[in-house]
């Protein structure tokens, strides 16, 4: 299983329209996930995208840094990204070619050489996921569940050791909901998963409790999810 590491991190953003003070989004934290599933939960706008979001690089520290397997992301981003790969709760955000086909044949660029053997890898990839007859489809075609599937199949196709997915789920119904998250929760590579999704935080291995920027409970997902209702039902202005 992979490492990621987070020591005594540190994320800040200027004020908009104004000098210092800075706005800390996560205070300093210092982590070890060696789990192979990692749900990070809390409220809205408490830092989980930001926690998932270093882990390839797309947030930097502020201060402290950020290892994975032994990689420094702010060093060795490249080498991390390819490490790592990253879905989005909008699939739309990743989904760049006009054909399903083509857009897989994307992400393959680096891993197949040539046009037709990247066309006819893709069309393997389509096929494990059950989206072959979409391959020449147009990419705003697709519903949002098959838009998600096309998304992670993408992702996946380059092989990544760790998977970090923000809020996956959000955007689709319950079915799909359901399925993507059976997906994810039972592929072979590490998952880092911020989810407002408490049954799929509660089938990882271990739940990260974020709230006001800090990791304030973490541990096994049914004890973590607990703290987090205790917490929701407790009167913010008391
Ligand atoms: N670049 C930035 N500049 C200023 N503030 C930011 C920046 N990025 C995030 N924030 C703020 O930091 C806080 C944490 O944001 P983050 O997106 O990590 O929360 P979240 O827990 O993922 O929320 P949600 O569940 O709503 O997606 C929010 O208040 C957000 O507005």
């Amino acid at each position: 299983m992979s490492r990621i590491q987070l020591e005594r991190v540190v994320v800040t953003a200027p004020t908009p329209g104004g000098p210092a003070p800075e706005v800390t989004i996560l205070r300093e934290t210092s982590l070890e996930l060696t789990e192979q599933r990692i749900a990070l939960i809390g409220p809205n706008g408490s830092g989980k995208s930001t926690l998932a979001r270093l882990v390839n690089g797309l947030v930097e520290p502020t201060a402290g840094r950020v290892v994975v397997d032994g990689l420094d992301v702010a060093r060795k981003g490249r080498d991390v990204r390819r490490r790592v790969g990253f879905v989005f709760t909008d699939p739309s955000a990743q989904l760049v070619m006009p054909t399903v086909l083509e857009d897989v044949a994307l992400s393959l660029r680096h891993r197949v050489r040539g046009r037709e053997a990247r066309s006819e890898a893709a069309r393997t990839v389509l096929a494990g996921y059950g989206l072959a007859e979409l391959a020449d489809r147009s990419v705003h075609t697709l519903s949002g569940g098959q838009r998600q599937l096309l998304a992670i199949a993408g992702v996946l196709a380059t092989d990544p050791a760790i998977l970090v997915a923000d809020e996956p789920t959000t955007l689709l119904d319950l079915r799909n909901a359901r399925r993507i998250g059976d997906l994810l929760l039972g592929l072979p590579q590490q998952l880092v998963l911020a989810t407002h999704d408490l049954d799929l935080a509660q089938r990882c291995d271990r739940a990260l409790l974020i709230d006001d920027g800090a990791v304030v409970a973490d541990g096994a997902p049914a004890e973590v999810v607990a703290h987090y209702r205790a917490l929701a039902v407790t009167p913010q202005d008391t």
